[in-house]
């Protein structure tokens, strides 16, 4: 198999939305490439009294909507490539829910699990050196991704602050911080609250009365999957029928118990696999049982052409990103399967950053309920504005999302004047 190049596979993408809009070829040529490419050296002592140089990345693909945002990545197999795409792909989801930002990504390439936590500190505060001029709360907003967390993010922003003097709010330099320096306790669940918005929207949009006692399966029980499993069954009343993950996956038609008690045996287990009660299934096997809805929550590529046909869900609800192929896309859309897109279903998490940020720059502070309830007033809109289009244009909603977010992208650009049509 060829594997696309993911930045190619974004300008593709990009491409393919502007047959169904109007956009001018100048402000295409613009959008298909980041604004600013930063690569640094990030050395680092290790615990020995070595130093050790890993290779870090800043990409800020389009600030014409506002400072970038966009989570740091601490991966082995990091790639310029993967970190302009994924910038690229903030710029449409932070437009999409109509966040005053752009869209931006960091990389480490650095197998965190070889790092003590000493030298995790240290690697988070010299990339913090490294970068600390092209970031900041009115220019770039970096946040937790693949392998960084609340806890670095914290050692990320008390860097940030050491190095400017403490001038201006350093709290907004970076979000998905703990609470206690900044941090909100929402932004914990948003992306699976952000998702549970999106489904409930795309029921009504079916014509469901509701999603009482309807069935769902997640793929992936991480922060996402847990979390979703968790609100679609304590707030929604649906029957969370199956759920896995990188092990594989567990299935009871009459609906799991609590996703406390599955994460429970998860942590205990070291996977859902085999919780009392339900039968095994394979990761496979979960997209294809017979649900409402289908929430692919774990990694990307898992839907493709090869099982496309046997989803039988009517709604997809990408809570990872990048969870169907493009030709799986059209196979769910010539079945009349729902699909709420990545960057749309999951720019939850985004958004409750966008309320940390907020916050933290007013120094002043809302309930986790005033936050929940802006959250869902944000997903809502961005989930009608899509589906709308979808319907006005009769494109799909993938499409209809890219049109949507690159059109409010296009309409900044030709108002600061960088674009002249
Ligand atoms: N957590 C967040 O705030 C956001 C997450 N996302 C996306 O959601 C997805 C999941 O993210 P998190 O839950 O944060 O990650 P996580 O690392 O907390 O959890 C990932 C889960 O997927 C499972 N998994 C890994 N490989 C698998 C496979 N081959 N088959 C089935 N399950 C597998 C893991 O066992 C784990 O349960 C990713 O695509 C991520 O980019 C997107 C936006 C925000
Ligand atoms: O600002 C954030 O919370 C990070 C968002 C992000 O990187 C993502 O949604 O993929």
């Amino acid at each position: 198999m060829v594997e696309i190049d993911p930045f190619e596979m974004a300008v593709k993408q990009l491409e393919r939305a502007a047959q169904f809009m109007d956009i001018s070829d100048e402000a295409l040529e613009w959008l298909k490439r980041p604004m600013r490419i930063v690569e640094v050296s990030v050395p680092v002592e290790m615990d020995d009294g070595s130093v050790k140089v890993f290779t870090g990345f800043r990409v800020q693909h389009n600030w014409a909507r506002g400072p970038t945002k966009g989570g740091i990545r601490w991966h082995p197999a990091e790639t310029l490539s993967t970190v302009k795409a994924l910038a690229t792909w903030m710029t449409w989801k932070v437009a999409v829910v109509d966040l005053p930002y752009g869209g931006g990504k960091g990389g480490i390439i650095v197998d965190p699990k070889k790092l003590s936590e000493r030298e995790q500190e240290r690697l988070a505060r010299s990339y913090i050196r490294a970068v600390y001029d092209v970031i900041g709360p009115w220019t770039d907003i970096p946040a937790p991704d693949v392998y960084t967390n609340p806890k670095i993010m914290a050692w990320m922003m008390d860097e940030y602050e050491t190095i400017m003097r403490r001038k201006g709010p350093a709290f907004g330099v970076i979000t998905g911080k703990p609470p206690g320096v900044g941090g909100i306790v929402a932004r914990m669940d948003a992306t699976a609250r952000g998702a549970a918005f999106t489904i409930r929207e795309a029921a009504k949009a079916l014509g469901w009365d509701d999603l009482k006692g309807k069935t769902i399966a997640i793929q992936g029980y991480g922060n996402a999957g847990y979390y979703l499993h968790k609100i679609m069954s304590e707030e929604f009343g649906m029957k969370v029928v199956a759920v896995s993950d990188s092990k594989g996956g567990i299935y009871n038609p009459d609906g799991l118990p609590s996703a406390d008690e599955v994460l429970k045996w998860k942590k205990e287990h070291g996977s859902v696999k085999d919780f009392p009660g339900a039968t095994n299934i394979t990761n496979e096997e979960l997209l294809e049982l017979e649900v409402d809805i289908l929430a692919p929550s774990a990694i990307e590529g898992v839907i493709t052409k090869d099982n496309a046909d046997k989803v039988k869900a009517k709604i997809v609800a990408e809570v990872a990103n990048g969870p169907v192929t493009p030709e799986a896309d059209e196979i769910l859309y010539e079945k009349g399967i729902l699909q709420i897109p990545d960057f749309l279903c999951n720019a939850g998490g985004v958004t409750v950053s966008y309320f940390e940020w907020v916050q933290n720059v007013n120094g002043f502070y809302w309930t986790v309920e005033e936050t929940r309830k802006r959250l869902d007033d944000k997903m809502t809109k961005a989930f009608w504005d899509v589906f709308n289009t979808h319907k006005e244009k009769n494109i799909h909603m993938r499409d209809a999302a890219y049109v949507v977010s690159v059109q409010r992208v296009y309409e900044a650009m030709k108002h600061r004047g960088w674009v002249k049509k």
